[in-house]
C-alpha cells in the first residue's frame, strides 16, 4: 500500500507541481494518474521511488516512511518504464533485460536465463533476443523496456507514458497486453498518461489531476466517466463519455438474432427484396462482407463478389462489452452487428435498437438495486 499524505512539491522556481495531495493506493491495484501535460504526473510518480522529493508531507510505503529509506533499496523493490523505454543501446536485448538482476547479485548466466523467460511473458519473441536495442521496432522495445522493469520481480511498477510513441495499433497492442499480464503478476502498478482513453481501458483506480497539481478526482473509471466530480473532469473526460462508459457494461446479457448468411456460390440464386442484406460467409462460416439485391443483381450481370458486396463492420464476440456491440451495428452497412466466436465464425447478429434495449434495462435493474439498498438501510435505521 502506498499512501500520500498532505503531499507537495514546489520547484526552486515557485512551480507548484503537485499540490497537498492526498492518496491511498491499494496493494495490487493498478491506479492511473492522468491529466493535461504539466498537471503534475510525473512529479507525483516519481516522488514514490524518491527520484524527486517532496517539499512536504509524507509518502509511505506499506506504512513505513520512504524518506527514511535508502533510495537505492527502495527502488530494488520498484520497476520503472519510461516513453522511450530507455534501453542501453551497446547491450543487447537479453543483457538490458538481465542488467538488473546482475547488479543485485544474480549470475550472468541465471539472469540470462530468467530474462528470456520474462521476454517470452510480455510477449516478444525469442529471436529478438539476442539484437540490439535499434534493430527493434518502437513496439518491441516498449516490451522490452517493460520486461527490463519486471525482470527483478518488484512488487511495485512505475509506468511514466511508455504506449504514448508508439502508433495506435500498436499501443492498442500493448495496452492488451498490460491487461493480460497485470491479470497474471498483480503487481501495484502506478501509470501515467494524458489518454483519458487509455487510463479507463487500464485502471481500476484513475486519479484525474488539473494543473497546479491539484487531484480533482480518485475513482474507478466507470465513475469518473458516469459522474464526473467537477466541471474540469466532466470536460477532461469528453462530450462522448456516455457512450465510452458502455465499454463498462457487458453485453452478454442480449440475445443475438439469427443473421441470413450465404456462400459466394449461393450468391447467383438469391432473391432478396428491397433493403434486405445478405451476410457473405467463407465456407467456415467467417464473414466476408454484406450483399443486398443490387449488389445480387451486379453478380448476375458477370461483376466480381469483391465489386458487389459492402465491406463489414466491426465484429465483436459475445461477452463483449456493449460498446463494441454499438459500435458493429452502427458500422455495419446494413444495421446489423455481427458476433463471432474464437475462432472468427459467424454465431448471431444485433441490431442498434437492441444494443440500446439492453442499456436501458441494466440501468433499470441498478436502479431497483440501489432504491432496494436505500430502503433496505432506511428501515435498518427505523428499527
Ligand atoms: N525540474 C523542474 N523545475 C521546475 N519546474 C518543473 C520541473 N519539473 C517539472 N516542472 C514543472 O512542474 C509542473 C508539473 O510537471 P510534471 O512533469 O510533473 O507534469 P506532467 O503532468 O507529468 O506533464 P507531462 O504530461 O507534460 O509530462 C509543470 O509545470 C512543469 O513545468
Amino acid at each position: 500500500m502506498i499512501e500520500f499524505s498532505s503531499v507537495t512539491k514546489q520547484y526552486p522556481d515557485g512551480t507548484i507541481a503537485v499540490d497537498n495531495l492526498d492518496l491511498h493506493i491499494e496493494s495490487g491495484s493498478f491506479t492511473v494518474f492522468v491529466g493535461p501535460s504539466g498537471c503534475g504526473k510525473t512529479t507525483s510518480m516519481r516522488m514514490i521511488n524518491r527520484m524527486i522529493t517532496p517539499t512536504s508531507g509524507t509518502i509511505t510505503l506499506d506504512g513505513k516512511d520512504i524518506s527514511t529509506v535508502d533510495p537505492v533499496k527502495l527502488r530494488l523493490g520498484i520497476g520503472y518504464v519510461i516513453q522511450s523505454a530507455g534501453l542501453l543501446p551497446h547491450r543487447s536485448v537479453v543483457d538490458n533485460v538481465a542488467t538488473v538482476p546482475v547488479l543485485q547479485g544474480t549470475s550472468r548466466r541465471e539472469a540470462r536465463k530468467a530474462a528470456l523467460e520474462v521476454l517470452e511473458r510480455v510477449g516478444l519473441d525469442l529471436s529478438m533476443a539476442t539484437r540490439y536495442p535499434a534493430q527493434l521496432s518502437g513496439g518491441q522495445q516498449q516490451r522490452v523496456g517493460v520486461a527490463r522493469a519486471l525482470a527483478a520481480d518488484p512488487p511495485i511498477l512505475l509506468m511514466d507514458e511508455p504506449f504514448s510513441a508508439v502508433d495506435p495499433v500498436v499501443r492498442e497492442d500493448l495496452q492488451n497486453e498490460m491487461q493480460r499480464l497485470q491479470g497474471e503478476l498483480k503487481k501495484t502498478i502506478i501509470f501515467v498518461t494524458h489518454d483519458i482513453d487509455e487510463a479507463v481501458k487500464l485502471g481500476d483506480h484513475v486519479a484525474v489531476f488539473s494543473r497546479g497539481g491539484k487531484l480533482e478526482q480518485y475513482d474507478a473509471p466507470q465513475r469518473i466517466l458516469a459522474a464526473p466530480a467537477t466541471d474540469f473532469v466532466s470536460d477532461f473526460v469528453g462530450r462522448d463519455r456516455g457512450y465510452r462508459g458502455l465499454s463498462f457494461r457487458g453485453s452478454g446479457a442480449v440475445a443475438l438474432h439469427e443473421i441470413r448468411t450465404a456462400t459466394e456460390a449461393q450468391l447467383p440464386e438469391l432473391r432478396l427484396g428491397q433493403g434486405e442484406w445478405v451476410l457473405v460467409v467463407s465456407d467456415a462460416g467467417t464473414p466476408r462482407g454484406w450483399i443486398d439485391v443490387t449488389g445480387v443483381e451486379a453478380i448476375r450481370a458477370g461483376r466480381s463478389v469483391g465489386d458487389s458486396t459492402s465491406a463489414g463492420g466491426s465484429l465483436f464476440t459475445a461477452g463483449n462489452d456493449l460498446r463494441q456491440a454499438l459500435d458493429s451495428a452502427i458500422s455495419s452497412p446494413s444495421g446489423i452487428g455481427v458476433a463471432v466466436d474464437a475462432h472468427g465464425a459467424v454465431t448471431g447478429g444485433i441490431d442498434a435498437t437492441e444494443v440500446i434495449e439492453q442499456l436501458a434495462k441494466q440501468r433499470k435493474d441498478e436502479d431497483r438495486a440501489r432504491n432496494e439498498g436505500f430502503f433496505a438501510g432506511e428501515n435498518a435505521n427505523q428499527q
